[in-house]
């Protein structure tokens, strides 16, 4: 299969660089990293260790099978547009938060949801940590059978990764929600490690946070329980103890956060009252408009 990965940069090129062991794949991300691939080929660190070579590029090519989009939600329009160009028959998403699959679908044909639990992270230009190995789901964004997720799922098994069909993906995207819009706002205003969610009051107002997206869920029509969102989270902090999230990392970098497709998501949808999404949201965002030029 042409498999193309739109924004290869951490989880993009992990991703890449697993399916490259059985399909051609285009990598298309920014200079140095693309340009380091292009020179020397992906080298693959970490949990999963080899070096493999795929094309490297800055533009989408021609055409694709299969493209998995990987880059920050803030930035999946751009990613949308891009691939019109080159249509690929499957676009399936891999990132975090809500909407990425209608903003792709506004552009593209067959598109799917994801939802990846590898860790990623770019050690430099050309060399990808896998910070932890994890499987992909993926699945009609509104739910159902897809044959389009049948070819994608078997293109990653064949690759070796694990990768399921689920049916009953909006349950399944809401239930991620609830887990980062509880852990990625509290871990990035506190600048604390996700095991510090474990008790105490950061693990209250994360719950609290996951109770709210569960209570939006089930107003759009999605039976996702409040202490089943709560476990979820409880069992992400308790997996991921070590880890600094992608949000308190980007807060800590001073760079954009995925504030608006989280949280932001969750204050957009909600028929009731979420006030403690709609507090994380604004206490990020202020944070977002406090860093330097
Ligand atoms: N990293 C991880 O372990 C995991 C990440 N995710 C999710 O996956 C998504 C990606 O995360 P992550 O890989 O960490 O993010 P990164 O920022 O590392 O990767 C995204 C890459 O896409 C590039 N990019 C953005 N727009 C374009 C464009 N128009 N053309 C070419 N390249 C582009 C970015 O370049 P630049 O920065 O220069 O704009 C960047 O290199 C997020 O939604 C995240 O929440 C989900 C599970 C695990
Ligand atoms: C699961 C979690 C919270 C792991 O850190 C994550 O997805 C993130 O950091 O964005």
């Amino acid at each position: 299969m042409e498999i193309l990965i739109f924004g290869a940069g951490s989880l993009g090129s992990l991703v890449g660089g697993l399916c490259a062991r059985e399909h051609s794949v285009t990598l298309v991300g920014r200079d140095p990293h693309i340009a380091a691939v292009r020179e020397s080929g992906l080298a693959v660190e970490g949990a999963v260790d080899f070096a493999t070579h795929t094309e490297a590029r800055t533009t989408v090519p021609e055409r694709a099978d299969l493209a998995f989009v990987t880059v920050k939600s803030f930035d999946t329009p751009a990613a949308g547009r891009a691939l019109a160009d080159c249509d690929p028959e499957i676009t399936c998403s891999l990132q975090n938060g809500l909407g990425n699959e209608e903003l792709l679908a506004a552009q593209l044909d067959t598109v799917l949801a994801g939802i990846c639990t590898y860790g990623a992270r770019l050690a430099s230009p050309g060399r990808v940590e896998c910070t932890g190995i994890g499987e992909i789901a993926l699945g009609a964004p509104d739910g159902g059978s897809s044959a389009a997720a049948e070819r994608a799922v078997e293109a990653l098994q064949s690759a070796d990764i694990d990768a399921v069909h689920d049916d009953g993906m909006p349950k399944r995207l809401w239930r991620k929600l609830a887990v980062n819009a509880g852990i990625n706002p509290t871990t990035a205003l506190a600048g604390v490690e996700n095991g510090a969610l474990a008790d105490g009051p950061l693990h209250d107002v994360a719950s609290e946070a996951a109770r709210e997206v569960a209570r939006v869920a089930r107003e759009q029509g999605i039976e996702l329980a409040e202490g089943e969102a709560v476990a979820a989270l409880e069992s992400v902090v308790e997996a991921t103890a070590r880890n600094t999230s992608s949000m308190a990392q980007d807060v800590e970098a001073g760079t954009k956060t995925e504030i608006d497709a989280i949280n932001g998501a969750v204050v957009d949808r909600a028929e009731s009252r979420v006030p403690v999404n709609r507090t994380l949201a604004a206490l990020v965002r202020a944070r977002e408009r406090g860093y330097p030029d």
